[in-house]
């Protein structure tokens, strides 16, 4: 058992029970901060060693989304000009929700019969919510104030998305609404937030963010498919309230049972990643697509971790860490999203496939079971008690055939009954690729009335070309327990999801909670060795290492060979000797690392055949290092590198000189836990070199594993100073021998 994750830890538990699982935010209050305008105000001073945030502030939105009282700025009716339609869809929906609406306009006195008042000074009450539909809403936005506005909606464009003379206009709309002490949505956003929802839909229902509103198709096709919605966040450009805040306002709604989010950036890594936990917390999934995927990964950076990791790695092994679910489609977010929203706890991981026909049934399996999915081999009791209603010939082992035999009378339902009776399913799936009427409406009918009485959860693809036949529309999409898809790689993308949510959730510890608030004794120290631009010789890089803990091998830095001979003698034989210089960031590729040196003869050439090498090269060496020579163990890479939406990230994988070839990396973004490092492993396409390959003994996983978490404990405390770190090979011993820090690299920013 490893120690604490952290080492010395003062977990600050206030927090914890102020935001626990789906507990509601505090009220609204106005004031003259982000904190308390529209949000609660705890711990905000909750900070880890280097100053982030380790809590963040849920806003209360019940009021922008809900708003009783609306100034609408640069309201019209006048044909053709660009606020008429909008203030007309306003006026409506204030109709229909029961909004007062007050137009403001310096000259007419009222628009669409409305009485209009000439400036916001003169509105007759406070208002939750100002729309603004001016071109230049920087001077309305100051003119307000936060004790009588609580949020603006800011529809204009041209602000951060035309470059930086917009990016810098935007800032100052920001730290204008920031003055005022209101929230501001927008700018370059749209007013989907007040888009009407079906009201004859019930059960959990999706909210849905969008950066862009024309990426809202979810809205419609979920409806068709009979769920509900409760809210849609059109994010727009982010000045101010941010995908972040609403992800954590929803995590707190009891009616949201799923998150929907399309992503084209996020604005603070910090600031998701608080937001993410607080959903993990609170058990509501967060499905994503985040666009980017395709931006070039290889960033320019010096460390072995630094290549192997590209900006969007991180954001997946962010969402990963935080259980948020990325997908790639519109079609995947709203289908996996509508699963997670409704379906209860699994209560078996096991899939059984059930189908009219084998083909069908055989692809669907080879599929799931490539993606993961379980799909147990059902018990010999099982299969005779199947074969009562299904011939002999057919296979009953999952995936199920039924060859289209029983389906048309009593004994379909009996099949899907006895299928759900085992225990070792949690989830049965129907591939229909037909349809095959009569045959397909009796089943569809069978599989509807079989999920209403059970807790397991039922789904259907319904693969049909057509998707108007009544068995599809009226039956499944009619019946609130059948999840139903129309592509094999929707559900099984979805069920996935769904069954890995629930695992996730059940263990999940927020590591907010563990971040070390106290300094190590040493960083001081440590810090003295970091100085801006430096690149530390692999000596003085393992310096700092050893400060944290982490194990280097015996050796001294010699600059003469007399020197070497008695350095060796200290070490013991055999030894290695590498070339010193900060600037040499890979030694090897020039020749400038021997191994297995014996005698003092060979140390002695060596010293000079390196000094010569080093002084062919044109490289200043501060010495040579005779170190211990540590053998038989696993080579990993362990290294930290900068990411620029989330700051330090620590990268651990097969390391050696073969690093680059083998690109077998894992990331994380700190804070994260033991659990997180052990994922990392598993990730690993070479993760079985650990467990001892060809006669060779397991490795010291929970050494390396502590090495993880001390780099981590070095990003978090010196990632302000440190830009990469890199230590290749880490040569992890035959278990319970520990983990050695052969060489490092390190950086400074
Ligand atoms: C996915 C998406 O859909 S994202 C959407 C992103 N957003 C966009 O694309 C915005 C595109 N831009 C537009 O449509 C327009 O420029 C708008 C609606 C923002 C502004 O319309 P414009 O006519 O350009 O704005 P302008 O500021 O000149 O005037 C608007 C009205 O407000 C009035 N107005 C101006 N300032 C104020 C003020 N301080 N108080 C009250 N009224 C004012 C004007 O007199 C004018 O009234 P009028 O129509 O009676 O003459």
């Amino acid at each position: 058992m490893l120690g604490s994750t952290y080492g010395t830890l003062t977990t600050n538990s206030r927090h914890a029970r102020a935001v626990a699982c789906g507990q509601a935010p505090g009220p609204a209050v106005h004031v003259h901060s982000r904190a308390a305008a529209g949000g609660t105000a705890e711990g905000v001073d909750d900070v880890d060693v280097s100053g982030r945030p380790l809590t963040s502030t849920v806003p209360d939105l019940d009021r922008f989304f809900h708003p009783e009282s609306v100034a609408l700025i640069g309201a019209s009716d006048t044909d053709g000009r660009p606020n008429t339609g909008i203030t007309r869809q306003l006026l409506a929906w204030a109709e229909r929700v029961g909004a007062r609406l007050h137009p403001v306009h310096p000259s007419r006195p009222a628009v669409f019969g409305i009485p209009c008042v000439p400036s916001v000074a003169a509105l007759p009450e406070p208002v939750d919510l100002a729309v603004l539909l001016v071109r230049d809403p920087l001077p309305v936005i100051e003119e307000l104030d936060g004790s009588k506005v609580r949020f603006a909606v800011v529809f204009a464009s041209g602000f951060a998305e035309t470059g930086p003379e917009g990016a810098a206009a935007q800032a100052r709309l920001a730290a204008a609404a920031r003055g005022a002490g209101l929230r501001l949505l927008g700018p370059n956003t749209n007013l989907n937030a007040f888009e009407k929802f079906r009201d004859d839909l019930d059960g959990p229902a999706i909210a849905l963010i969008t950066q862009s509103g024309h990426q809202g198709r979810p809205v419609f096709t979920l409806q068709e498919l009979g769920i509900r919605l409760s809210h849609w966040a059109p994010t727009g450009n982010e000045a101010d309230l941010e995908t972040s805040d609403f992800i954590s306002y929803f995590a707190t709604r009891p009616e949201v049972g799923a998150i929907a989010l399309y992503a084209e950036g996020l604005k603070d890594g910090r600031d998701f990643l608080l937001a993410a936990d607080r959903a993990a917390r609170a058990k509501v999934p967060v499905v994503a697509v985040k666009v980017g995927r395709t931006e070039t990964g290889a960033r320019t950076a010096a460390s072995h971790t630094g290549k192997l990791t590209g900006s969007d790695a991180v954001v997946d092994a962010a969402m990963r860490q935080f259980g948020v679910i990325r997908v790639d489609g519109l079609d995947e977010l709203q289908d996996t999203a509508a699963l997670l929203a409704r379906a209860r706890p699994p209560l078996a991981e096991g899939v059984v496939v059930y189908s009219i026909s084998g083909g069908t049934g055989a692809h669907f399996s080879d599929l799931a079971t490539a993606a993961g999915l379980t799909l147990p081999a059902l018990s010999p009791e099982k299969q005779t008690e199947l074969h009562q209603w299904i011939p002999g010939e057919l296979s009953v082992a999952n995936p199920v055939d039924n060859g289209g035999h029983p389906v048309g009378d009593w004994r379909g339902r009996k099949i899907i009954d006895a299928l759900l009776a085992d225990p070792s399913v949690g989830v049965l799936i129907c591939p229909i690729t037909g349809p095959f009427p009569p045959m397909s409406d009796k089943l569809a009918q069978d599989l509807v009335d079989a999920a209403e009485q059970t807790d397991k959860l039922v789904c259907v693809v319904w693969g049909s070309p057509v998707g108007t036949e009544d068995a599809y529309r009226t039956t499944l999409l009619g019946s609130s327990r059948v999840a139903t898809f129309r592509t094999f790689a929707n559900c099984i993308t979805a069920v996935r999801a769904y069954l890995g949510h629930h695992r996730f959730t059940a263990s999940y510890r927020s590591p907010f909670e563990e971040a070390p608030r106290t300094p190590s004794p040493s960083l001081r120290k440590v810090r003295d060795l970091l100085r801006p631009g430096d690149r530390l010789s692999e000596h003085a890089a393992k310096q700092l290492l050893r400060a944290y803990g982490i194990r280097v091998p015996r050796e001294q830095l010699v600059t003469s060979a007399a020197a070497a001979v008695r350095a060796a003698g200290l070490v013991g034989y055999p030894v290695v000797m590498k070339a010193s210089a900060p600037q040499l960031a890979h030694k090897t590729e020039l020749g400038l690392v021997r191994l297995g040196l014996t005698s003092a003869s060979q140390v002695r050439d060596t010293y000079r055949e390196l000094t010569d090498i080093a002084r062919y090269e044109g490289v200043e060496l501060d010495g040579v290092l005779v170190c211990q020579m540590v053998e038989r163990g696993v080579e990993m890479v362990v290294g930290m590198s900068q990411d620029p939406l989330f700051g330090p990230t620590v990268t651990v994988g097969i390391g050696g000189v073969l690093v680059e070839v083998l690109r077998d990396t894992a990331v994380r973004v700190p804070p994260f836990g033991e659990d997180q490092t052990r994922a990392m492993l598993a990730e690993l396409r070479g993760r079985a070199l650990l467990d001892g390959v060809r006669g060779a003994p397991p490795a010291d996983v929970d050494a390396l594993v502590e090495v993880v978490l001390r780099v981590q404990r070095m990003a978090l405390e010196l990632g302000d100073h440190l830009a990469e770190l890199d230590v290749n090979p880490l040569m992890v011993l035959e278990r319970g021998q520990g983990a050695v820090a052969l060489d490092a690299l390190a950086i400074c920013r």
